[in-house]
């Protein structure tokens, strides 16, 4: 047997192992043994969707609901960089931004009893969408094109590079560009011509029996 060092540096509360999470503040070092303290991580409502699929507002609903925290992936990505997304967008580019969502939602999953909002994005990567299905129930919020359209150009909107200029032409081009992205999710739920709080209570319903 040779002999190993192990470096892990630790920037952070909590260290991912495979697909376990351990909190970092439980790494005990008790006769020269290493403590980790699993936590559990796998009962999360993760919820993915187009821009405008009222991701963010849901979860703040179901939040309320359970009693569950809600974090909302792009906020995470504000405070963690501490600037706004069009300007990530603006000065690192696209990439960059996806870089950081991935980071964050890795973070962000690394507990359990949370509502996570993603970004629409952050299906987009074959890692993120093994990360949400380890972490917990994934739920696609759809809705038909002209709500998308009509929520995204609303007076408070225009915070997504994505859709800036045409925003109309934008939301068609990235609609048929991630027509099958959101597949991989566990349920789905229609928003179209549903509030917010009717889409919470459907979204719960489908839960699996006994999960909450
Ligand atoms: N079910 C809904 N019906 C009508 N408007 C909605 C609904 N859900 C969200 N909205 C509105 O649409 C806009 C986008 O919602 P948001 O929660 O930011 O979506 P996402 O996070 O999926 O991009 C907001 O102005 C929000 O108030
Ligand atoms: O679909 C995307 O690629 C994006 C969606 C946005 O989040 P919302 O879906 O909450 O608008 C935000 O992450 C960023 O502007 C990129
Ligand atoms: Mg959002």
């Amino acid at each position: 047997m040779g002999l190993y060092t192990i470096k892990v540096r630790i920037n952070s509360s909590f260290y991912t192992f495979g697909s376990i999470c351990y909190d970092i503040k439980s790494v005990i070092s008790r006769n020269g043994d290493l403590e980790l303290n699993e936590i559990d991580s796998r009962r999360n409502i993760i919820i993915v969707g187009f821009m405008g699929t009222g991701k963010s507002t849901v979860s703040q609903l179901l939040s309320e609901r359970l009693g569950w925290e809600s974090k909302d992936t792009d906020a995470e990505i504000e405070k963690a960089a501490g600037r706004s997304i069009p300007q990530i967008f603006a000065k690192d580019g696209e990439e960059a931004f996806r870089d950081w969502e991935t980071r964050v939602l890795e973070q962000t999953l690394c507990q359990g009893n949370r509502i996570v909002a993603t970004g629409g994005g952050a299906v987009l990567r074959e890692g993120n969408r093994r990360t949400m299905l380890e972490r917990g129930w994934v739920v696609a919020l759809t809705a038909d094109k002209a709500s998308l359209i009509r929520r995204v150009t609303s007076a408070a909107e225009g915070t997504r590079p994505l859709l800036a200029g045409d925003a109309e032409a934008r939301v068609s081009a990235l609609l048929e560009a991630r027509k099958h992205a959101y597949d991989f999710a566990n349920a789905k739920v229609d928003t179209s011509d549903r509030t917010p709080a009717e889409v919470a209570e459907l979204l719960l319903q489908g839960l699996p029996k006994g999960w909450i």
